[in-house]
This record gives structure tokens, sequence and C-alpha cells, in this order.
């Protein structure tokens, strides 16, 4: 007689049938974000999840942010942290230390998947020219080196995927002078996902989903459409490091991203959840039911 347990380990992997299927050969890109990166054995189990779809046929891009570490290296230089509206207000000296810090957390990752034995190459969106931008302003502010994106080149991330390689971006883009600009994350992963017509976007963030109500983790929704979306930025319920993400999901989904999730980093494993069981967790936001998607 087979062992009870031995049994349910079956019953996973036959769960997971229909997701694999429905995903095999899509472009899958994750945002991981700095306030999920909270220790060393986190960043294990977010770069196994990853490794694990892109060897069951999936096609993963990782694009990473840090935007913590870069704050801490920007108060041990003695300066202070600004944002306006979710981004780092950046000055000549804070972009040479956003280069340098995200740099280091990209080549990170990329030790974390080769030790995998799956081949990664950590790029910058200036690599290739990937990212061009122009100089953002917020509401008429100039907030220094930020960038607007304004294409995305995907040649690099096609070749690389081809070459069988897991493509890592950290968000650093170029204007048309070569001068280097701070981009968003959140920003960057949804131009990304939008020019590959990714199949799906991840957020993987260290909040459980979207709250109704910023203070109370019970509040979070599993379905945002977009039009409920757009009135809670009005409303000012969705602030700070949300309001990137959640203006960002909007743009990809009305440009063509079939589905975008936020989800919670801490939890070891998210991802997997996520794709490989009908758990459901953290937030989608969608433009149409579950069932249409699935049926389709
Ligand atoms: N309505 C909301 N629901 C969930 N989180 C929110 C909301 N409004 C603001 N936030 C904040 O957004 C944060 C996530 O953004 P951020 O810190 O930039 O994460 P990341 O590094 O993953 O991009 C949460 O920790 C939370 O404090
Ligand atoms: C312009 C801008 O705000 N750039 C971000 C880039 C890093 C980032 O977005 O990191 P998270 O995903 O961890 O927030 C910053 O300097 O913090």
């Amino acid at each position: 007689m087979v062992d009870q347990k031995y049994l349910e380990k079956a019953e996973v992997l036959i769960e997971a049938l229909p997701y694999i299927r429905r995903f095999h050969d899509k472009i899958i890109v994750v945002k991981y974000g700095g306030s999920a990166m909270i220790d060393e054995e986190l960043k294990r189990e977010v770069i196994q999840d990853v490794v694990l779809l892109k060897l069951v046929g999936f096609r993963p891009i990782i694009v990473h942010g840090g935007g913590k570490e870069i704050s801490r290296w920007v108060d041990k230089a003695g300066k202070e942290t600004e944002f306006v509206g979710g981004l780092r207000v950046t000055d000549k000296e804070t972009i040479e230390i956003a280069q340098m810090v995200l740099g280091k957390v990209n080549k990170d990752l990329v030790a974390n998947v080769q030790t995998l034995g799956v081949q990664a190459a950590g790029i910058s969106g200036m690599d290739g020219g990937m990212l061009k931008v122009e100089k953002k302003y917020v509401d008429g502010r100039d907030i220094g080196y930020v960038g607007d994106i304004k294409s995305v080149d995907t040649k690099i991330l096609h070749d690389l995927m081809e070459q069988d390689f897991l493509p890592i971006v950290y968000p650093i883009g170029m204007d048309d002078n070569g001068d280097a600009y701070n981009i968003n994350a959140d920003e960057a992963a949804s131009a990304i996902a939008t020019a590959l017509k990714a199949e799906k976007l991840a957020y993987l963030s260290d909040v459980e989903g979207v709250r109704l109500d910023p203070e109370d983790p019970s509040s979070v929704i599993s379905e945002l459409y977009v039009e409920e979306a757009e009135k809670l930025v009005e409303e000012g319920v969705i602030k700070g490091g949300m309001l990137p993400k959640i203006r960002n999901c909007i743009e990809a989904l009305k440009d063509g991203v079939s589905r975008i999730h936020i989800m919670d980093g801490r939890i070891p494993h998210s991802l997997l959840l996520e794709f490989f069981t009908n758990k459901g967790i953290g937030t989608a936001i969608i433009q149409e039911s579950e069932e249409k998607y699935w049926n389709e």
C-alpha cells in the first residue's frame, strides 16, 4: 500500500498539469521588488521558483528593484531620501548610487540562478539599448535623473532567451545623449511585459495584495477591475510604492498583457502557489472575468 502522503504529492503535480500546458512557451515577467528581498533564504526560494518555471517550459524574465537597498546607501552617503508619487528624487550622486546598488543586487540574483544549474544573464536597461528614456516630470516638477520610458527594444531579451539564458534586468535606462536614468522597477517591468506581449506579469512585493484599507491586512481584494483600481488611486486608497505598480498594471493591461498579479513575495513559494494551484493568492488586476480567461 502506497503511503497517503506520497499520493498527495502526486496529486499536487497532477493539479499543476493544466497550468503547465497553459503557460508552455509563454513569456512571464516577474517583477521582484526590493521590499521582498528580505533575506538570502527568501531570495533563494524566489529564484528556485523562477528556475522551476523555466525548467517546466515557461519563458520567465526577472525585472528587479532594490529601492530599500538604494535608500540604505543614500543614507550612508549622508543624503536625504525623497519620493514623489512613489518615485525617488534622483540627483547626480543618487543615480550613481542607484547604478552601483542595482548592479550588485543583479549579480547576486544571477549567482543564485547559476548555482541552480541554469544560465542567467544580468543586464541593465541600457544594454542593447533596451530602455530608452526621456526625463520624467511629476506634475511639472523636475525630480532629477528619473526616466520616463519612451521605447523598449526587446532584441537583447529575445536573443538571450533564444540562447536559453534567463534574463535578469535592472531598471536603469538611458537618454539620447547616453546619460543614465533611474527608472521605477514597476514601470520597467510593465513596459518590458507590454513590449514582449507577455502572457503574465507577476509583482512580488511585501504586502499580501491590494488592500481596500491600506492599514488593514484583512482588506486584501482578490480581483480588482481596472476601473475600480483607477477609482482607488483617485480616492488615495492606493498610495506610496503601490501607486507606480497599479498605474503601470493599468497601462500594461490596456496594452495587451493578459494577466497581472500582485502578490506577497515574503510568502515562501508564492509564485509556485499562484502558477500551479487553483488557490489564486494576492490580487489579480483584471479587465475580464477569470472564467472567460480560462475558457479562451
Ligand atoms: N492600498 C494599498 N494596498 C497595499 N499596499 C499599499 C496600498 N497603498 C500603499 N501601499 C504600500 O505599497 C507598498 C509596496 O510598494 P513598495 O514598497 O514600493 O514595494 P516593492 O519594493 O515591492 O516595489 C506596501 O508595502 C504598502 O505599504
Ligand atoms: C525612479 C525610482 O523610484 N526608481 C527606483 C528603482 C528601484 C525600484 O523601483 O525598487 P523597488 O521595486 O524595490 O521599489 C528607486 O530608486 O527606488
